[in-house]
């Protein structure tokens, strides 16, 4: 499955505790995150995870895209609920997206809590059968000559995805 983990600056503490604690079970995923808190991740656990621009930067936007293509199948993402962001409108677009495409979302460690006990349980399963059904994705897909130039010309650190 392709998990992706944000969190806002007063979060960051708490999601690191997270990961931690599910190290072994994320071990067997492709993950994904925004810059900062993919970097704190993966500083504090054996976790390898790509990760996009900050979200201020433009990472939210980035997940939006991987959930407008179907490729993300679970976002883990504890926000901030009281300080507001100056890109609140990427915020807002990447949750929304999720209810466009039906993705699970956490928003808080107790929701996350539960959908990761169903990502071990085989409950976030039926997402394999949309992957299987689409021609093309994220994880599975051969990157071209194109695909590496235009990576390499938006400097993602290809090198650090699974
Ligand atoms: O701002 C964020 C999500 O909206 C998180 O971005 P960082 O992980 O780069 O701090």
């Amino acid at each position: 499955m392709n998990v992706a983990f944000v969190a806002h600056d007063q979060k960051k503490k708490e999601l690191v505790n997270f990961a931690i604690a599910y190290q072994n079970l994320f071990q067997s995923h492709h993950l994904f995150a925004t810059g900062t808190t993919g970097q704190l991740i993966m500083d504090n656990t054996s976790l390898s995870i790509f990760r996009f621009k900050s979200g201020p930067l433009g990472g939210d936007q980035q997940l939006g895209a991987m959930i407008a293509q179907n490729d993300l199948d679970l976002l883990i993402f504890f926000r901030d609920p009281l300080v507001a962001q100056a890109h609140e409108s990427d915020i807002s677009a990447l949750l929304r997206l999720c209810d466009v495409y039906g993705i699970p979302v956490a928003t808080n460690m107790a929701t996350a809590e539960l959908l990761v006990r169903g990502l071990q349980r085989g409950d976030l399963d039926w997402r394999d059968v949309i992957h299987a059904n689409q021609p093309v994705n994220i994880t599975n897909r051969k990157e071209t000559s194109a695909d590496k130039r235009k990576n390499e010309e938006a400097s993602l650190p290809l090198e650090n995805i699974k």
